[in-house]
């Protein structure tokens, strides 16, 4: 799915509007029936509510609401709020036909003064600000939304919770947002819902489609999109009858070091029930008896090392290279991972502090094969790339790291980014907070690697593995809960996550 910037949305409607073709009255009637729909669904009894609207045509949808919802028996009432003189054009004709209703009680607010007490039971409707704001808000709104957020009452926004940015909230006033416990919004998420410190203003959120226009869709472009089970599933490559164990590749995995042998079972186990033909996992030699052991699948590469990563075996028998899992940052493994880079001709994944090293040596970065993938969590990539203040940010420095090094940055973390060199990314929607788990990461670079070593291109192969990722880890939690969660777990129920997603 894609998401538009706020700044498309208006240019979608217009479209829409004119192609197929439908009076822009009738397209907020639509958009206001689904929300009704929606809320009636979610509260079937009816509530008071307590709708806030504003100017524009947010506000449209609002007063529309409330006409639907008077139709429906709730208490409705409508306040609203005096920020211009007039209402939008469609938001004035909404405001007509809700007069109709004597049920209803429009007031018309210019100081907070005349703002109503809100009663926990209350459903508050924000429906004061949408796509089309324009900058922080100040001065009444800015009252009202304070007054809103310090009650106990059940907030939904419409479209976008009021005072919010679709994209960028670096310079937004935080008390200025309404803090919402439901967003339903029109057709495509808001690129700002995915970012951590948003969730605050949205709470739960959901797309509703509203039948906007597809030529527009399909033609517009736009950087940022969302993951979805069909698109993934769109991307596998079909097993065939005479295929064997060569035609999955052959994966070599550098990982492990004196207390961190976990993370090299891990990912070797990880990699191996992801589907690659045959994996050699390179590690110190300590390590021996343990991998031979727990993995019997994997071929072992021993390092003249006891404790760490020194030197990696002749890589030209390997389709593609993982590094980072557990190994050091020690000095010998940074001369290592020198040579690592310089020989590599395939594509490898770069995790854990295989991440740190580059990040302490930048001049590494130059030396990147092509097809590289980076897999950090939050601290890692602030290393690797540098300290943001805000999400909106880290996300576009993660995309012009991205297209600068030719490589593909994962940002790992709820909505886990996909940063591709040619400069789009993906969101990804599966997964959950049980993941937040050590060894989840060293799972995730087995994966990646597998796919890399069948032959998917790095892209492909990154979208899968983080998709599969996540959605193991929503099978394991729907059966054992998100407190219980480790990263075996994930393993283990990587078969399941298999299945579902080719479904
Ligand atoms: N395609 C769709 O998704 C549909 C969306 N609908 C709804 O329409 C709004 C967007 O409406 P728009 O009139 O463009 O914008 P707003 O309602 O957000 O109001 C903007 C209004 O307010 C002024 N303004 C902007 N910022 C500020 C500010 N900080 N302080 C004061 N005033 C401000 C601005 O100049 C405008 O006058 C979308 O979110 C949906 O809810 C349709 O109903 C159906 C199709
Ligand atoms: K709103």
């Amino acid at each position: 799915m894609k998401i538009f910037p706020a700044s498309k949305i208006a240019e979608i409607d217009s479209y829409t509007i004119e192609h197929e073709p439908i009076e822009s009255i009738d397209l907020m009637e639509r958009a206001s029936r689904k929300l009704f729909k929606r809320i009636v669904k979610k509260f079937p009894a009816p509530r008071n509510c307590k709708i806030f609207v504003g100017p524009g045509n947010n506000g449209g949808d609002g007063l529309a609401l409330a006409r639907m919802l008077a139709e429906k028996n709730y208490a409705v009432e409508v306040f609203i709020i005096k920020i211009s003189d007039c209402l939008s054009k469609d938001a004035e004709e909404n405001l007509q036909r809700l007069k109709i209703f004597k049920t209803v009680d429009i007031y018309e607010m210019a100081s907070v003064d005349a703002m109503p007490w809100l009663f926990p039971d209350d459903i508050v409707i924000d429906a004061i600000f949408g796509s089309g704001l324009s900058r922080p808000i100040e001065g009444l709104p800015l009252e009202v939304i304070k007054a809103i957020n310090a009650s106990e009452a059940k907030v939904i926004a419409v479209d976008i919770p009021s005072g919010l940015m679709g994209e960028d909230n670096s310079k937004n006033d935080y008390n200025g947002i309404i803090k919402a416990d439901l967003t339903l919004s029109f057709q495509f998420p808001k690129l700002a819902f995915l970012f951590p410190e948003n969730a605050q203003f949205v709470g739960e959120w959901e797309v509703l489609p509203i039948g906007l226009h597809p030529d527009i869709i399909e033609k517009e472009q736009t950087p940022y999109k969302m993951l979805s089970r069909e698109f993934v599933k769109s991307l596998l490559m079909p097993r065939k009858k005479f295929d064997h164990k060569g035609t999955y590749g052959h994966g070599l995995l550098i990982s492990g070091s004196y207390g961190k042998m976990g993370a090299a079972i891990l990912a070797s186990r990880a990699g191996l029930r992801a589907g690659m033909g045959l994996l050699t996992s390179h590690i110190p030699r300590l390590g021996y008896e343990i991998m031979q052991t727990a993995v019997p699948e994997a071929m072992v590469s021993i390092d003249r090392s006891d404790i760490i990563f020194t030197e990696f075996p002749d890589l030209n028998q390997f389709n593609a290279v993982a590094i980072g899992p557990g190994i050091d940052k020690k000095q010998n493994s940074y001369r290592a991972m020198i040579e690592l880079l310089k020989e590599s001709k395939v594509p490898m994944v770069i995790d854990a502090d295989a991440i740190n090293i580059i990040g302490e040596h930048p001049e590494l970065k130059d030396d990147l094969p092509m097809g590289s993938v980076f897999t950090p969590h939050p601290k890692e990539f602030e290393r690797l790339v540098g300290k943001a203040e805000d999400s909106f940010t880290r996300n576009k420095m993660q995309r012009e790291f991205a297209k600068e090094h030719s490589v593909t940055l994962v940002l790992k973390g709820a909505y886990t980014a996909i940063a591709c060199p040619e400069g789009s990314v993906y969101f990804n929607p599966t997964g959950n907070p049980g993941m937040a788990t050590a060894g989840s990461g060293d799972v995730l670079t087995g994966i990646i690697l597998s796919l890399l070593s069948q032959g998917y291109s790095s892209k492909v192969a990154t979208i899968i593995g983080v998709y599969l990722h996540g959605l193991a880890g929503d099978l394991a939690a729907e059966k054992i809960g998100m407190e219980a969660l480790t990263a075996g777990d994930l393993i283990n129920y990587l078969p399941k996550a298999w299945l579902r997603l080719k479904k």
